[in-house]
């Protein structure tokens, strides 16, 4: 199937879901681009991401699949050079242009980083402080959601007894889970994951992986990975990214199971089958 023929069948999946019927979208890119001074990093993403579903973004290094997490919040903005072109929408609206309050839309499309970044400060300030800047004003009420946070991302029963302990004193995989109840506490709509577990050890990561799939129905989560196997297990949508042509492409995207048993695309097959990069 050529690349034309492809992006279509993506489109026409992303419109539909298994039953035939549209799909709620809570995000929908148009168009999309990114260009950091004169390189094109990615071009033409039209993609639709199904509300409550984790999609899985594949594809060799390079390909934009970073450029792509980071441009539906707005991070982008804060890469000097980097320039955003067509269109994002997050329930309907747009989050381009200058009066859209990216306070609020970080808030409401939080974002996990390959390496843990807990503040250096206790495990209790970490929740505190941005609830407190969300304007929860009495500390009960920003205690209880703390802890409400801590029990989703499953760290509640191994802090409960060290809060004023220092975050960075938790593991790799603690400090992820902390990450992920930072985020979970501002009552995000959709996470953000940039390859979560790339920085943990297996048995940290097979954490992290049951507490997305926990996630998954309550939280839209797009998670960048460069495990295949991990894709598979946690992902009910998959897109595969491709460097063509000096940019980085959508080349197909599907229910997990069909991109990697029937996939469409002959690159979508060699790469899911390791038989590139
Ligand atoms: N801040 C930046 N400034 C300049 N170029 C950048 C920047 N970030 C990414 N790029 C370039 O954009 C292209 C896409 O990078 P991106 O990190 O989005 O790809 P990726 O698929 O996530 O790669 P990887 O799997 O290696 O993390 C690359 O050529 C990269 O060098």
């Amino acid at each position: 199937m050529n690349r034309t023929a492809a992006i279509d069948t993506a489109r026409e999946w992303s419109t539909r879901d298994a039953t035939g019927n549209p799909a709620a979208a809570i995000i929908e890119t148009r168009q999309l681009g990114v260009r950091y001074g004169t390189q094109t990093a990615l071009t033409g993403v039209d993609m639709q991401l199904r509300r409550g579903r984790i999609t899985a973004v594949i594809g060799p290094s390079g390909c934009g699949k970073s450029s792509f997490l980071t441009c539906l919040n707005r991070l982008t903005d804060l890469i000097p050079g980097c320039r955003v072109d067509g269109e994002i929408r997050l329930d309907g609206e747009s989050i381009s242009g200058d009066a859209v309050d990216l306070v609020a839309l970080r808030r409401q499309v939080g974002m996990i980083f390959q390496k843990p970044n807990p503040f250096p400060l206790s495990i209790a300030r970490n929740l505190d402080l941005p609830l407190k800047e969300l304007g929860l004003r009495k500390t009960a009420d920003r205690r209880d959601r703390a802890v409400w946070a801590l029990e989703q991302a499953g760290l509640w029963s191994e802090v409960a007894d060290r809060l004023d302990a220092p975050a960075l004193s938790l593991s790799g995989g603690q400090q992820q889970r902390l990450c992920i109840a930072r985020a979970i506490a501002l009552a995000p709509a959709v996470l953000l994951m940039d390859e979560p577990c790339s920085a943990l050890d297996p048995i940290a990561s097979e954490r992290i992986e049951a507490l997305i799939q926990e996630l998954s129905g309550r939280y839209t989560v797009v998670v960048v990975t460069h495990n295949l196997a991990q894709a598979r297990r946690i992902a009910d949508d998959t897109a595969l990214f491709w460097l063509q042509d000096g940019a980085g492409r959508l080349i197909e995207m599907g229910a997990t199971a069909q991109m990697f048993e029937q996939p469409r695309h002959e690159l979508t097959q060699a790469y899911v089958n390791g038989r590139c990069c």
